[in-house]
């Protein structure tokens, strides 16, 4: 995240990370959202190859351990049927299923999920969180972190100076004043909005500008929870 704030330890109880296996060792790659005991959503781009991965909840600080680190391996990786491995097309998102259940208590809680379809007016304040790099081509940080991010309107963010119709209505654009960004590392986090007294997940961080991360008017795109509503339905239930 470019541009935050480190976050109060576990307080985005529902934010996991995603590590592969290299070695003997796990190394952070990708954000992901608790969003059952058992299954987290996170984006395809992060585990359409074929690793050993597991997710760790109640994580704050990479690199040290307390009472608080839940670590869970991945059974199976089920990628969005129209992932086409281009961010341009969408569907980067993706369901794991756990090998077991985290336990639900003080520093990890499921995400909610907004309603089907439902879309954010334009400005909406939003917070994206992660482990990303703190700058363009920087390092990534230990810490969780976590920064403000306002709602682009599609109709904006589809312009040509901004991104033209290399995003789509299944996407969320949030961010883009050259400030506060989404960087690598943070894929497959969540877009946390403050939505009727609580916080929902309205985004999986999917992609930022090949020349940086925080472009003027090139904002943060994000899959749009709302609009795979039925295909997470189908894989974890109602
Ligand atoms: C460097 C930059 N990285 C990214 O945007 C990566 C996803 C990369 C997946 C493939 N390895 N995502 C992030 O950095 C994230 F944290 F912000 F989500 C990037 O590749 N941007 C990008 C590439 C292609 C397109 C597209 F083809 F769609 F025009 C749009 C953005």
């Amino acid at each position: 995240v470019v541009g935050g704030v480190i976050s109060p330890a576990n307080f985005w109880k529902w934010q996991v990370s995603l590590q592969y296996r290299s070695g003997s060792r796990y190394f952070h790659t990708c954000g992901g959202v608790l969003v059952r005991r058992n299954w987290v959503l996170t984006a395809a781009h992060c585990v359409d190859r074929s690793r050993v991965y597991r997710v760790v909840a109640g994580e704050h600080d990479l690199n040290t351990q307390n009472c608080r680190e839940q670590f869970v391996s991945v059974r199976r990786v089920h990628l969005h049927p129209g992932w086409r491995r281009n961010l341009a097309i969408g569907n980067d998102i993706a369901l794991l299923h756990l090998s077991s259940s985290v336990t639900l208590n003080r520093y990890v809680t499921l995400a909610t999920l907004p309603p089907t379809d439902q879309v954010l007016s334009h400005n909406y304040a939003c917070v994206v969180s992660g482990w990303g790099r703190t700058s363009s081509g920087g390092s990534s940080s230990n810490v969780l972190r976590h920064a403000l991010l306002r709602v682009v309107s599609y109709s904006m963010c589809r312009q040509p100076s901004w991104w033209g119709n290399t995003v789509n209505t299944n996407m969320v654009c949030a961010g883009g004043n050259g400030r506060q960004a989404g960087c690598q590392g943070d894929s497959g986090g969540p877009l946390n909005c403050h939505v009727g007294g609580r916080w929902v997940v309205h985004g999986i961080t999917s992609f930022v500008s090949s020349r940086g991360c925080n472009i003027l008017r090139k904002p943060t795109v994000f899959s749009r929870v709302s609009a795979h509503s039925s295909w997470i339905r189908s894989l974890i239930g109602a």
